[in-house]
Protein backbone atom coordinates (compact mmCIF):
# COMPACT_ATOMS: atom_id res chain seq x y z
CA UNK A 1 0.00 0.00 0.00
CA UNK A 2 1.05 3.66 -0.14
CA UNK A 3 2.10 4.98 2.69
CA UNK A 4 1.53 9.11 2.96
CA UNK A 5 4.51 11.24 4.89
CA UNK A 6 2.88 12.44 8.23
CA UNK A 7 2.16 16.28 7.69
CA UNK A 8 4.25 18.73 9.78
CA UNK A 9 1.09 19.65 12.55
CA UNK A 10 -0.01 16.34 12.29
CA UNK A 11 2.74 14.90 13.62
CA UNK A 12 2.00 11.47 15.42
CA UNK A 13 -1.09 11.51 14.12
CA UNK A 14 -2.34 8.85 11.75
CA UNK A 15 -2.49 10.65 8.53
CA UNK A 16 -4.28 8.04 6.68
CA UNK A 17 -6.39 7.43 9.07
CA UNK A 18 -9.12 10.13 8.47
CA UNK A 19 -11.49 9.42 11.82
CA UNK A 20 -12.02 7.87 14.45
CA UNK A 21 -14.83 6.09 15.80
CA UNK A 22 -15.81 5.55 19.32
CA UNK A 23 -17.67 2.58 19.36
CA UNK A 24 -19.72 1.40 23.06
CA UNK A 25 -22.30 0.17 24.41
CA UNK A 26 -24.94 2.35 24.84
CA UNK A 27 -27.50 3.01 27.80
CA UNK A 28 -30.77 4.88 28.60
CA UNK A 29 -31.02 8.57 29.30
CA UNK A 30 -34.46 8.68 30.57
CA UNK A 31 -37.22 6.56 31.94
CA UNK A 32 -39.01 5.79 28.49
CA UNK A 33 -35.87 4.50 27.39
CA UNK A 34 -35.60 1.38 29.45
CA UNK A 35 -37.41 -0.70 28.14
CA UNK A 36 -36.74 -0.49 24.67
CA UNK A 37 -33.30 -0.46 25.61
CA UNK A 38 -33.71 -3.45 27.43
CA UNK A 39 -35.32 -5.10 24.36
CA UNK A 40 -32.48 -4.08 22.16
CA UNK A 41 -29.71 -5.55 24.49
CA UNK A 42 -31.57 -8.88 24.77
CA UNK A 43 -33.26 -8.92 20.77
CA UNK A 44 -33.04 -12.87 19.79
CA UNK A 45 -31.15 -13.74 23.42
CA UNK A 46 -31.90 -16.22 26.01
CA UNK A 47 -32.96 -13.75 28.98
CA UNK A 48 -36.05 -14.22 30.68
CA UNK A 49 -38.94 -11.64 31.09
CA UNK A 50 -38.54 -11.72 35.02
CA UNK A 51 -35.05 -10.88 34.76
CA UNK A 52 -35.36 -8.05 32.02
CA UNK A 53 -38.08 -6.63 35.14
CA UNK A 54 -35.64 -6.97 37.86
CA UNK A 55 -32.96 -4.96 35.65
CA UNK A 56 -35.65 -2.06 34.33
CA UNK A 57 -36.50 -1.56 38.18
CA UNK A 58 -32.57 -0.71 38.60
CA UNK A 59 -32.07 1.50 35.90
CA UNK A 60 -35.47 3.21 37.59
CA UNK A 61 -33.55 3.38 40.84
CA UNK A 62 -30.94 5.90 38.55
CA UNK A 63 -33.81 7.81 37.51
CA UNK A 64 -34.10 5.71 34.66
CA UNK A 65 -30.44 7.16 32.94
CA UNK A 66 -27.53 4.94 32.41
CA UNK A 67 -24.16 7.33 33.28
CA UNK A 68 -22.64 5.48 30.43
CA UNK A 69 -23.47 7.58 27.39
CA UNK A 70 -22.35 10.93 29.55
CA UNK A 71 -19.19 8.65 30.03
CA UNK A 72 -18.82 8.65 26.72
CA UNK A 73 -19.58 11.69 25.50
CA UNK A 74 -16.88 13.48 28.41
CA UNK A 75 -13.89 10.44 26.50
CA UNK A 76 -15.04 11.75 22.74
CA UNK A 77 -14.54 15.04 24.35
CA UNK A 78 -10.87 13.74 25.81
CA UNK A 79 -10.35 12.24 22.39
CA UNK A 80 -10.71 15.54 20.35
CA UNK A 81 -8.48 17.13 22.75
CA UNK A 82 -5.69 14.17 22.51
CA UNK A 83 -5.96 14.08 18.74
CA UNK A 84 -6.34 17.05 17.41
CA UNK A 85 -7.32 17.14 13.24
CA UNK A 86 -9.00 13.98 13.26
CA UNK A 87 -12.71 14.05 13.63
CA UNK A 88 -13.94 12.17 16.54
CA UNK A 89 -17.45 9.96 15.82
CA UNK A 90 -19.11 8.24 18.66
CA UNK A 91 -21.92 5.04 17.81
CA UNK A 92 -23.60 2.68 20.01
CA UNK A 93 -25.17 -1.24 19.52
CA UNK A 94 -27.95 -0.39 22.06
CA UNK A 95 -28.73 2.86 21.78
CA UNK A 96 -28.61 6.18 19.98
CA UNK A 97 -26.24 7.45 18.86
CA UNK A 98 -26.25 3.92 16.53
CA UNK A 99 -23.93 3.00 14.89
CA UNK A 100 -25.69 2.25 11.87
CA UNK A 101 -26.65 6.47 12.05
CA UNK A 102 -22.98 7.08 12.62
CA UNK A 103 -21.48 5.03 10.00
CA UNK A 104 -23.90 6.86 7.46
CA UNK A 105 -23.35 10.37 9.04
CA UNK A 106 -19.19 9.63 7.99
CA UNK A 107 -19.71 7.58 4.75
CA UNK A 108 -21.95 11.23 4.11
CA UNK A 109 -19.05 13.75 5.50
CA UNK A 110 -16.59 11.69 2.98
CA UNK A 111 -15.02 9.75 6.03
CA UNK A 112 -12.67 7.25 4.19
CA UNK A 113 -10.90 5.24 6.28
CA UNK A 114 -11.81 5.33 10.09
CA UNK A 115 -9.85 3.85 13.17
CA UNK A 116 -12.49 2.18 15.55
CA UNK A 117 -12.05 2.16 19.38
CA UNK A 118 -14.01 -0.57 21.12
CA UNK A 119 -14.88 0.43 24.89
CA UNK A 120 -14.21 -3.21 25.81
CA UNK A 121 -11.05 -4.77 26.55
CA UNK A 122 -11.74 -8.19 26.56
CA UNK A 123 -12.08 -10.87 24.46
CA UNK A 124 -15.58 -12.45 24.12
CA UNK A 125 -18.29 -12.37 21.35
CA UNK A 126 -20.08 -9.70 23.30
CA UNK A 127 -17.08 -7.61 24.17
CA UNK A 128 -15.13 -8.03 20.45
CA UNK A 129 -16.82 -9.83 17.80
CA UNK A 130 -20.56 -8.60 18.35
CA UNK A 131 -19.07 -5.25 17.59
CA UNK A 132 -17.36 -6.34 14.62
CA UNK A 133 -20.50 -7.67 13.40
CA UNK A 134 -22.37 -4.46 14.59
CA UNK A 135 -19.91 -2.44 12.46
CA UNK A 136 -20.21 -4.80 9.47
CA UNK A 137 -24.11 -4.14 9.88
CA UNK A 138 -23.70 -0.47 9.84
CA UNK A 139 -21.68 -0.44 6.46
CA UNK A 140 -24.15 -2.91 4.68
CA UNK A 141 -27.14 -0.05 6.07
CA UNK A 142 -25.10 2.26 3.92
CA UNK A 143 -27.29 4.04 1.39
CA UNK A 144 -26.17 2.59 -2.24
CA UNK A 145 -24.92 6.18 -2.85
CA UNK A 146 -22.40 6.44 -0.21
CA UNK A 147 -19.26 5.53 -0.64
CA UNK A 148 -18.21 2.64 2.23
CA UNK A 149 -15.72 3.64 4.98
CA UNK A 150 -12.86 1.18 5.48
CA UNK A 151 -13.76 0.62 9.41
CA UNK A 152 -10.63 -0.72 11.24
CA UNK A 153 -11.31 -1.58 14.88
CA UNK A 154 -8.03 -1.37 16.91
CA UNK A 155 -6.30 -4.11 18.80
CA UNK A 156 -7.53 -5.32 22.54
CA UNK A 157 -6.14 -3.36 24.97
CA UNK A 158 -6.43 -5.16 28.32
CA UNK A 159 -2.85 -5.18 28.97
CA UNK A 160 -1.83 -2.11 27.55
CA UNK A 161 0.00 0.05 30.31
CA UNK A 162 -2.45 2.75 29.74
CA UNK A 163 -5.08 0.81 31.24
CA UNK A 164 -3.09 -1.45 33.31
CA UNK A 165 -1.32 1.79 35.31
CA UNK A 166 -4.24 3.90 36.37
CA UNK A 167 -5.64 0.57 37.55
CA UNK A 168 -2.59 0.81 39.43
CA UNK A 169 -3.20 3.61 41.15
CA UNK A 170 -6.75 3.45 41.73
CA UNK A 171 -6.18 0.21 43.48
CA UNK A 172 -3.82 1.96 45.43
CA UNK A 173 -6.17 4.71 46.08
CA UNK A 174 -9.24 2.17 47.49
CA UNK A 175 -6.58 0.45 49.46
CA UNK A 176 -5.89 3.60 51.52
CA UNK A 177 -10.00 4.37 51.55
CA UNK A 178 -9.69 1.10 54.04
CA UNK A 179 -9.59 1.47 57.91
CA UNK A 180 -5.85 1.00 58.38
CA UNK A 181 -5.95 -2.17 60.42
CA UNK A 182 -7.40 -3.87 57.10
CA UNK A 183 -4.78 -2.14 54.50
CA UNK A 184 -1.92 -4.04 55.03
CA UNK A 185 -3.92 -7.64 54.34
CA UNK A 186 -6.95 -6.78 52.23
CA UNK A 187 -7.81 -8.81 49.47
CA UNK A 188 -7.68 -7.59 45.64
CA UNK A 189 -11.22 -8.62 44.18
CA UNK A 190 -11.27 -8.38 40.52
CA UNK A 191 -14.16 -8.16 38.34
CA UNK A 192 -15.81 -8.43 35.71
CA UNK A 193 -19.03 -9.00 33.21
CA UNK A 194 -20.28 -12.49 33.94
CA UNK A 195 -20.37 -14.72 30.04
CA UNK A 196 -22.63 -17.78 29.90
CA UNK A 197 -20.14 -20.68 30.32
CA UNK A 198 -20.40 -21.22 26.36
CA UNK A 199 -19.55 -17.76 25.94
CA UNK A 200 -16.32 -17.93 28.31
CA UNK A 201 -14.95 -21.02 26.41
CA UNK A 202 -15.46 -19.86 23.05
CA UNK A 203 -13.77 -16.71 23.53
CA UNK A 204 -10.03 -15.74 22.02
CA UNK A 205 -8.58 -18.01 19.10
CA UNK A 206 -7.96 -20.75 21.53
CA UNK A 207 -10.67 -20.77 23.48
CA UNK A 208 -11.01 -19.63 27.31
CA UNK A 209 -9.25 -16.55 26.73
CA UNK A 210 -11.81 -13.93 28.87
CA UNK A 211 -10.73 -15.38 31.99
CA UNK A 212 -7.49 -15.88 31.57
CA UNK A 213 -6.56 -12.34 30.15
CA UNK A 214 -8.74 -11.03 33.27
CA UNK A 215 -6.59 -13.52 35.86
CA UNK A 216 -3.37 -12.52 33.80
CA UNK A 217 -3.97 -8.65 33.76
CA UNK A 218 -5.08 -8.82 37.43
CA UNK A 219 -1.51 -10.16 38.34
CA UNK A 220 0.04 -7.38 36.57
CA UNK A 221 -1.81 -4.97 38.65
CA UNK A 222 -1.35 -6.62 41.51
CA UNK A 223 2.07 -6.42 40.88
CA UNK A 224 2.03 -2.87 40.02
CA UNK A 225 0.28 -2.18 43.63
CA UNK A 226 3.31 -4.12 45.57
CA UNK A 227 5.63 -1.70 43.84
CA UNK A 228 4.24 0.93 45.51
CA UNK A 229 2.89 0.01 48.59
CA UNK A 230 5.15 -2.60 49.54
CA UNK A 231 2.93 -5.43 50.35
CA UNK A 232 1.96 -8.58 47.74
CA UNK A 233 -2.26 -8.41 48.31
CA UNK A 234 -3.83 -11.67 47.45
CA UNK A 235 -5.59 -11.61 43.91
CA UNK A 236 -9.04 -12.75 43.44
CA UNK A 237 -11.13 -13.03 40.71
CA UNK A 238 -14.99 -12.75 40.76
CA UNK A 239 -17.92 -12.07 38.24
CA UNK A 240 -20.93 -9.45 38.16
CA UNK A 241 -24.24 -8.94 36.52
CA UNK A 242 -25.13 -12.50 35.44
CA UNK A 243 -27.68 -12.47 33.33
CA UNK A 244 -29.93 -15.17 31.26
CA UNK A 245 -32.47 -18.32 32.36
CA UNK A 246 -31.17 -19.88 35.67
CA UNK A 247 -30.29 -23.64 34.22
CA UNK A 248 -27.79 -21.71 31.96
CA UNK A 249 -24.33 -21.73 33.91
CA UNK A 250 -22.37 -18.56 33.61
CA UNK A 251 -18.80 -17.55 35.09
CA UNK A 252 -18.25 -17.94 38.58
CA UNK A 253 -17.87 -16.90 41.61
CA UNK A 254 -20.36 -14.29 41.74
CA UNK A 255 -18.49 -10.67 43.50
CA UNK A 256 -21.31 -10.51 46.03
CA UNK A 257 -20.93 -14.75 47.29
CA UNK A 258 -17.25 -14.16 46.96
CA UNK A 259 -17.11 -11.47 49.62
CA UNK A 260 -19.17 -13.04 51.58
CA UNK A 261 -16.75 -16.50 51.35
CA UNK A 262 -13.68 -14.40 52.16
CA UNK A 263 -15.24 -12.51 55.49
CA UNK A 264 -16.11 -16.15 56.47
CA UNK A 265 -12.34 -17.09 56.01
CA UNK A 266 -11.43 -14.59 58.02
CA UNK A 267 -10.58 -11.88 55.47
CA UNK A 268 -9.74 -8.74 56.87
CA UNK A 269 -10.99 -6.28 53.74
CA UNK A 270 -11.09 -6.06 50.43
CA UNK A 271 -11.08 -4.05 47.17
CA UNK A 272 -13.63 -4.84 44.57
CA UNK A 273 -11.58 -3.66 41.18
CA UNK A 274 -14.09 -3.15 37.78
CA UNK A 275 -11.32 -4.66 35.89
CA UNK A 276 -13.65 -5.22 32.84
CA UNK A 277 -15.13 -2.29 32.52
CA UNK A 278 -13.73 1.15 31.52
CA UNK A 279 -16.14 3.75 33.14
CA UNK A 280 -18.21 3.76 36.01
CA UNK A 281 -21.65 2.93 34.15
CA UNK A 282 -24.90 1.05 35.29
CA UNK A 283 -22.50 -2.50 36.19
CA UNK A 284 -20.33 -0.99 38.58
CA UNK A 285 -22.82 1.87 39.74
CA UNK A 286 -25.40 -0.91 40.47
CA UNK A 287 -24.16 -4.08 40.82
CA UNK A 288 -21.27 -3.57 42.52
CA UNK A 289 -21.31 0.07 44.47
CA UNK A 290 -25.31 -1.52 45.77
CA UNK A 291 -25.48 -4.81 45.16
CA UNK A 292 -22.27 -5.73 46.25
CA UNK A 293 -21.52 -3.52 48.40
CA UNK A 294 -24.70 -4.51 50.63
CA UNK A 295 -23.42 -8.22 51.02
CA UNK A 296 -20.06 -6.92 52.06
CA UNK A 297 -21.95 -5.00 54.90
CA UNK A 298 -24.32 -7.89 56.12
CA UNK A 299 -20.90 -9.61 57.26
CA UNK A 300 -19.44 -6.78 58.34
CA UNK A 301 -16.59 -6.70 55.65
CA UNK A 302 -15.20 -3.31 54.90
CA UNK A 303 -14.90 -2.96 51.32
CA UNK A 304 -13.75 -0.08 48.97
CA UNK A 305 -14.38 0.02 45.43
CA UNK A 306 -11.32 1.08 43.02
CA UNK A 307 -12.24 3.81 40.43
CA UNK A 308 -12.13 2.96 36.32
CA UNK A 309 -10.03 4.22 34.03
CA UNK A 310 -12.66 7.01 32.27
CA UNK A 311 -10.91 9.83 30.65
CA UNK A 312 -7.37 9.34 32.65
CA UNK A 313 -4.98 10.96 30.56
CA UNK A 314 -2.86 7.99 30.07
CA UNK A 315 -5.82 5.87 28.65
CA UNK A 316 -6.69 8.99 26.42
CA UNK A 317 -2.97 8.78 25.14
CA UNK A 318 -3.09 5.24 25.04
CA UNK A 319 -6.18 5.42 22.03
CA UNK A 320 -3.89 7.53 20.39
CA UNK A 321 -1.14 5.32 20.14
CA UNK A 322 -3.67 2.21 19.03
CA UNK A 323 -4.30 4.74 15.93
CA UNK A 324 -0.83 5.24 15.70
CA UNK A 325 -0.30 1.68 14.95
CA UNK A 326 -2.00 1.67 12.44
CA UNK A 327 -0.11 4.50 10.81
CA UNK A 328 3.12 2.58 11.67
CA UNK A 329 3.27 -0.77 11.63
CA UNK A 330 6.65 -0.81 12.67
CA UNK A 331 6.08 0.95 16.27
CA UNK A 332 6.28 -0.67 19.33
CA UNK A 333 3.08 -2.66 20.36
CA UNK A 334 3.24 -2.20 24.41
CA UNK A 335 1.70 -5.16 26.20
CA UNK A 336 2.40 -6.30 29.84
CA UNK A 337 0.91 -9.84 29.52
CA UNK A 338 2.07 -12.85 27.90
CA UNK A 339 -1.76 -12.41 25.77
CA UNK A 340 -0.53 -9.25 24.26
CA UNK A 341 0.30 -7.80 22.21
CA UNK A 342 -3.56 -8.75 21.04
CA UNK A 343 -3.27 -9.11 16.69
CA UNK A 344 -4.60 -6.31 14.93
CA UNK A 345 -6.74 -8.40 13.19
CA UNK A 346 -8.60 -11.49 15.12
CA UNK A 347 -8.81 -14.98 13.39
CA UNK A 348 -11.80 -16.02 11.59
CA UNK A 349 -12.98 -18.44 14.75
CA UNK A 350 -12.44 -15.78 17.86
CA UNK A 351 -14.84 -15.18 20.00
CA UNK A 352 -16.84 -17.22 17.44
CA UNK A 353 -20.85 -16.91 19.39
CA UNK A 354 -22.18 -19.94 20.79
CA UNK A 355 -25.45 -21.62 19.22
CA UNK A 356 -24.20 -20.70 15.66
CA UNK A 357 -25.59 -22.46 12.90
CA UNK A 358 -23.49 -25.23 11.11
CA UNK A 359 -23.77 -23.15 7.86
CA UNK A 360 -22.71 -20.10 9.63
CA UNK A 361 -19.45 -21.87 11.03
CA UNK A 362 -19.04 -23.23 7.98
CA UNK A 363 -19.05 -19.90 6.39
CA UNK A 364 -16.78 -18.82 8.62
CA UNK A 365 -14.15 -21.34 8.46
CA UNK A 366 -14.17 -20.85 4.52
CA UNK A 367 -13.94 -17.18 4.72
CA UNK A 368 -17.35 -16.25 4.14
CA UNK A 369 -19.70 -13.53 4.80
CA UNK A 370 -19.50 -13.81 8.11
CA UNK A 371 -15.11 -14.08 8.59
CA UNK A 372 -15.26 -11.46 5.95
CA UNK A 373 -17.20 -9.00 8.20
CA UNK A 374 -14.85 -10.39 10.95
CA UNK A 375 -11.36 -9.69 8.85
CA UNK A 376 -12.11 -6.56 7.13
CA UNK A 377 -12.65 -4.95 10.56
CA UNK A 378 -10.41 -6.44 12.48
CA UNK A 379 -7.67 -5.98 9.46
CA UNK A 380 -4.46 -4.44 9.54
CA UNK A 381 -4.97 -2.84 6.38
CA UNK A 382 -0.83 -1.58 6.67
CA UNK A 383 0.25 -5.41 6.43
CA UNK A 384 0.41 -7.71 3.28
CA UNK A 385 0.54 -10.57 2.43
CA UNK A 386 -1.73 -12.24 5.19
CA UNK A 387 -4.82 -12.94 3.21
CA UNK A 388 -4.17 -16.55 2.49
CA UNK A 389 -4.10 -17.56 6.24
CA UNK A 390 -7.89 -17.63 5.96
CA UNK A 391 -8.04 -19.61 2.52
C1 LIG B 1 -18.97 -9.05 28.11
C2 LIG B 1 -19.99 -7.98 28.39
C3 LIG B 1 -19.76 -6.65 28.61
C4 LIG B 1 -18.40 -5.99 28.70
C5 LIG B 1 -18.00 -5.49 27.38
C6 LIG B 1 -18.65 -4.20 27.01
O1 LIG B 1 -18.47 -3.22 27.72
O2 LIG B 1 -19.34 -4.19 25.98
C7 LIG B 1 -21.02 -6.01 28.81
C8 LIG B 1 -21.20 -4.65 29.03
C9 LIG B 1 -22.39 -4.01 29.36
N1 LIG B 1 -23.59 -4.60 29.58
C10 LIG B 1 -24.50 -3.61 29.87
C11 LIG B 1 -25.87 -3.80 30.14
C12 LIG B 1 -26.53 -5.01 29.95
N2 LIG B 1 -25.99 -6.22 29.58
C13 LIG B 1 -26.98 -7.17 29.48
C14 LIG B 1 -26.83 -8.50 29.13
C15 LIG B 1 -25.63 -9.16 28.83
N3 LIG B 1 -24.35 -8.60 28.84
C16 LIG B 1 -23.45 -9.57 28.46
C17 LIG B 1 -22.07 -9.39 28.34
C18 LIG B 1 -21.41 -8.18 28.47
N4 LIG B 1 -22.00 -6.96 28.72
C19 LIG B 1 -24.17 -10.77 28.19
C20 LIG B 1 -23.55 -12.06 27.71
C21 LIG B 1 -25.52 -10.52 28.43
C22 LIG B 1 -26.68 -11.49 28.28
C23 LIG B 1 -27.47 -11.16 27.07
C24 LIG B 1 -26.63 -11.20 25.83
O3 LIG B 1 -26.14 -12.29 25.47
O4 LIG B 1 -26.42 -10.13 25.22
C25 LIG B 1 -28.23 -6.53 29.77
C26 LIG B 1 -29.59 -7.20 29.70
C27 LIG B 1 -30.22 -7.36 31.01
C28 LIG B 1 -29.41 -8.22 31.94
O5 LIG B 1 -28.54 -7.70 32.65
O6 LIG B 1 -29.67 -9.41 31.92
C29 LIG B 1 -27.94 -5.19 30.08
C30 LIG B 1 -28.91 -4.10 30.50
C31 LIG B 1 -23.85 -2.34 29.80
C32 LIG B 1 -24.54 -0.97 29.99
C33 LIG B 1 -24.48 -0.51 31.40
C34 LIG B 1 -25.20 0.80 31.55
O7 LIG B 1 -26.33 0.95 31.05
O8 LIG B 1 -24.62 1.70 32.15
C35 LIG B 1 -22.54 -2.58 29.48
C36 LIG B 1 -21.44 -1.56 29.27
FE1 LIG C 1 -23.91 -6.67 29.54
Amino acid sequence: MTVTPATPGTLGVASDVDALLLVSFGGPEGPDDVLPFLRNVTAGRDVPQSRLEVVAEQYRMFGGRSPLNDQNRALAEALRAELPGLPVYWGNRNWAPYLTDTVAEMAAAGVRRAACFVTSAFSSYSGCRQYRENLAAALAALPPALAAPELIKLRLFFDHPGFVEPMVDRCVAALAELPEKAQADAHLLFTAHSLPLSQAWASGPHGDAYPRQLRAVAGVIAAGVERVTGVRHPVELAYCSRSGPPAVPWLEPDVGDRLVELAGAGAVGAVVVPLGFVSDHMEVAYDLDVLAAQRAAQVGLPVARAGTVGTDPRFVAMVRELVEEIRHPDLPRRALTEFGPWPQRCAAHCCLPPRRSPGAIQDAAKGGRHADAAILMGNDATSTGRRGERR
